[in-house]
């Protein structure tokens, strides 16, 4: 009987350590429950991301969060700042993004680039070896995984995740869980980097790097639009270059374009940076003036005249060339209010355009303003 009571007690014990342990594996299993779901969410968050700002503030803004990290950097391999650039360009807004490295060799990321597919690399945060992911690590930043972001087999880039907790990131560690992570933004990187690619192509001209008619006359109607709601001035200018069927026939099509590069870069150098500069074909350019009036924009236009036709044009080959070219001015003053903006856009610049064609009549290297 009394056997029998302890032999009870031992049951009614060792119930409850199992009980306990069952109570702590489905809390433990209902923690990472929660961690996959917060991941799930986060991955769809990444992969939605309508752009490059977009994907890039929502990887910062979130992983810190759902992984519990005190800093998560994103270095971008970007030979030639093609990307930086065209993201630049784009209306990208580069110091909201702070932690967003751009490395111009693949070899400043820190990983293995012998091997086909380098692994993450997990360990102490080492100041002097982790300068390049960590360039201001927050104090006491004691643990790192460095993850590859590869596509392809190319490295686009590396995830840098940092914590506090020295136990966070050991070299020991399954590296399974980061790797996925890694493989879902390095896809979604490479998608939004090509999507803003093609879109920049789309919207440029491939030979001077100013933007494309398409582009203008998109830009036109949404410019006319603000301007009639907030009433300022837009102008226009229309620029040809002057016998530039000259310079194709006595110093060749190469020449040519090295003409149209350097014009497109004298007009740009006056500009504003809310003034849109586009190539409409051939040897014109149009431009579109933000908050100018006619008196500005003609000023403009006299200083991108001037410094067209003062200093010669240097070629590749050491030819020295006199350029010049004629400029129409016009403006929109009376917003017309009750004509649809397409009409009032072809209109402002067709008007730009017989100024131009009076300024060719009346000898060229001028600018007529009306
Ligand atoms: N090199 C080069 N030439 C181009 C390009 N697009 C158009 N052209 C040339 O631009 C020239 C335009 O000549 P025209 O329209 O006759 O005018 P112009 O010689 O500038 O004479 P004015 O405008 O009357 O002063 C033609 O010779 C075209 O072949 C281009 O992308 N590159």
């Amino acid at each position: 009987m009394h056997e029998g009571g302890a032999g009870v007690r031992e049951l009614k014990a060792e119930n409850e350590a199992l009980r306990g342990q069952l109570a702590s594996l489905i809390e433990q299993a209902e923690n990472n429950y929660a961690i996959m779901m917060r991941h799930q969410a986060f991955d769809l968050e990444i992969v939605g991301a309508a752009g490059f700002q977009e994907l890039v503030a929502t990887i910062f803004r979130q992983l810190p969060v759902i992984s519990d990290l005190d800093v998560v950097t994103l270095s971008l391999v970007d030979a030639g700042a093609d990307i930086y650039t065209v993201m630049h360009k784009l209306g990208v807004d580069f110091e909201a993004l702070p932690n967003l490295l751009f490395h111009e060799h693949a070899g400043a990321l820190g990983h293995d680039l012998a091997q086909d597919a380098p692994k993450p690399l997990l360990g102490p945060h080492d100041p002097a070896l982790h300068r390049m992911a960590f360039p201001q690590p927050p104090a006491g930043l004691a643990s790192v995984a460095l993850v590859p972001l590869l596509r392809n087999k190319r490295l686009l880039g590396s995830l840098n995740l940092g914590s506090r907790d020295p136990a966070r990131f050991t070299p020991l560690l399954g590296t399974d869980f980061v790797e996925h992570m890694g493989s879902i933004i390095a896809i979604c990187l490479e998608n939004v980097i090509s999507n803003e690619m093609l879109k920049y192509i789309g919207l440029t001209d491939a030979l001077t790097g100013v933007y494309n008619r398409r582009y203008m006359d998109r830009r036109l109607v949404e410019e006319i639009g603000r301007a009639r709601r907030q009433t300022y001035r837009v102008s226009c200018m229309y620029i040809d270059i002057d016998h530039f069927k000259q310079v194709n026939d006595v110093h060749g099509h190469g020449a040519g374009d090295e003409v149209l590069r350097e014009v497109a870069a004298r007009i740009k150098a006056e500009l504003r940076m809310s003034d849109a500069l586009g190539r409409f074909g051939g040897e014109e350019f149009v431009v579109l003036l933000i908050d100018a009036d006619l008196d500005s924009a003609s000023l403009v236009a006299g200083r991108i005249r001037a410094g067209v036709a003062d200093q010669p044009f240097l070629l590749a080959d050491g030819t020295m060339l006199s350029v010049s070219v004629s400029i129409g001015v016009a403006t929109l003053d009376d917003f017309e209010r009750d004509h649809a903006i397409e009409g009032v856009a072809q209109q402002l610049v067709a008007q730009a355009d017989q100024a131009l064609y009076e300024a060719k009549e009346s000898g060229r290297n001028r600018v007529v303003a009306r």
